[in-house]
């Protein structure tokens, strides 16, 4: 549902817009997010660029973001690479355009698996996966990061949500289904920027190796149903699968939709947060020192810690919102217009028209945040957060399509670098220089620690 851009006449351009092919000079189909920073970094709290004949407005001030959260006025509108993503999740939550009835329907029947007493629920499943890469990490020597840390959230969702077990930890090589899921969001990625005649000459294999991923992912879900309606519901308490399945208000489609939707936006997300914490926390040893009286404090020599052990690590909590805060794993989301509207009392926007909102930018706005590039969780202690405005910080979204996993994350993720830190001393090559990989979401490449146990 393409929408025309927005009046642009008042909104600031990169300085060398070359006509026809429009603002692509310093543009890498694998860096689009890197290279819009880069170039809307002193163009100001919105600005615009053009691919050919389409042109995006983007939003990197805070306080437009804020404004573009007042749901009266705004809601989601699914852009580029999330639009993209149809192929691969159809109407599931995440790609439902707003007036999809599945939505709705899918909402309220899931909704209950995402309460605090779900959550809690879901503990002693999250325990047993941060134990299986304890088991990897106690071996010690220099790890992947960011590669484990997808194996802990991808082996997480599919247990809890649909007690189907990827054994992540036992492999030499990640699962195929991470391989294809990676293959195909990159692929998605470059599709939503790329020039129609290079997709019309290079495209073809390209193209047929998305579609073999993307039937791949669906028939590992098709399995994984299978399983289940075999096995009947799960023993203990409902999951994500249990409620879909009885609630009898989705289609079989739709149910696939919603498991492909969660195995992908129920961990590449979560493994990129955890990764850029780590990251940081390999530069911040004071950060480190005060987390670890924390855990020591609240954990004290319990094994396992307790649902509630995790929920009072507050200070490790902020090290994740930091890092959310400075490297957003999903960078942006799209807000279109209800009605006729102005954003910003100078920019109008017709019902229907969009812009952009990209989050390591608006996270940056030194309005809102002093020294932008210093990582600080202090940012996130309650009176600093009271004094701040709202609506400024936005890595779950905003509104009713904000994530609806958030706790789950954060729980989860919580829990796993709390442990790590008890755990490990956590060693980082001195010659790394963090580079961010960008396949719709971020996270650091090639980061690699050494762990030993404390
Ligand atoms: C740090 C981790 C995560 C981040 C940064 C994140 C970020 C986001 C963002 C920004 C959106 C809104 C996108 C938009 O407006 O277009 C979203 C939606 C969504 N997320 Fe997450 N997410 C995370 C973890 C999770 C987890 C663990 C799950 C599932 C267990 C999940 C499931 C979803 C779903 C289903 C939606 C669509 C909601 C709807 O439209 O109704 N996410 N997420």
């Amino acid at each position: 549902m393409a929408a025309p851009v927005m009046d642009t006449s008042a909104i600031p351009h990169p300085r060398w817009r070359v006509p026809l092919i429009g603002d692509v000079i310093g543009t890498s189909r694998r860096t689009p997010v890197q290279d819009t920073m880069r170039q809307g970094r002193d163009l100001g709290p919105i600005f615009s660029r053009r691919f050919l004949d389409r042109e995006i407005v983007f939003i990197g001030g805070a306080h437009l973001t804020a404004e573009l959260s007042d749901e009266k006025r705004f809601a989601k509108h699914l852009a580029l690479g999330v639009e993209e993503l149809r192929v691969i999740g159809g109407d599931g939550l995440f790609t439902a355009y707003n007036e999809e009835p599945n939505w709705r329907a899918a909402h309220d029947v899931l909704m209950p698996a995402f309460t605090q007493s779900a959550m809690r629920a879901y503990h002693p499943a999250m325990v047993d996966v941060v134990g299986e890469l304890v088991g990897k990490w106690d071996r010690g020597g220099v790890v992947d990061v960011s590669a484990d840390m997808t194996n802990l959230t991808l082996e997480t969702i599919g247990r809890v949500g649909f007690g189907y077990p990827f054994d992540s930890f036992r492999r030499e090589q990640a699962h195929p289904f991470v391989r294809a899921m990676m293959g195909s969001l990159r692929h998605a990625q470059r599709k939503s920027f790329q020039f129609p005649l290079a997709a019309k000459l290079f495209g073809r294999a390209a193209e047929e190796r998305y579609r073999a991923d993307v039937a791949y992912l669906a028939e590992v879900v098709d399995e994984v149903i299978r399983a289940r309606v075999a096995s009947g519901p799960s023993a203990d308490r409902p999951d994500l699968l249990d409620l879909m399945l009885a609630s009898g208000a989705l289609d079989e489609v739709n149910v696939r939709n919603q498991v492909i939707t969660f195995l992908i936006a129920g961990h590449e997300t979560t493994s990129g947060a955890l990764s850029f914490a780590l990251y940081y926390l390999s530069r911040n040893p004071a950060v480190v020192e005060k987390a670890r009286a924390e855990i020591d404090a609240v954990w004290g020599e319990a094994e396992a810690p307790a649902f509630e052990q995790v929920t009072k690590l507050r200070y490790v909590r902020r090290i994740l919102d930091e890092a959310l805060r400075l490297w957003p794993t999903a960078p942006g989301y799209a807000r279109e217009a209800r009605t006729d509207t102005v954003l910003g009392a100078r920019y109008p926007m017709r019902a229907g028209q969009w812009a952009l909102v990209l989050l390591p930018l608006v996270h940056r706005d030194p309005t809102v945040w002093p020294e932008p590039e210093r990582f600080d969780p202090d940012r996130f202690a309650p009176e600093a957060v009271r004094a701040r405005a709202g609506h400024v910080y936005k890595p779950f979204g905003t509104g009713e399509r904000a994530c609806i996993g958030r706790q789950f994350a954060l729980h989860e993720a919580t829990l796993a670098l709390g442990s790590v830190l008890r755990r490990y001393e956590l060693t980082p090559d001195p010659e790394y220089r963090l580079r961010v990989v960008e396949m719709l979401t971020l996270k650091p490449e090639g980061f690699r620690l050494t762990v030993r146990r404390r």
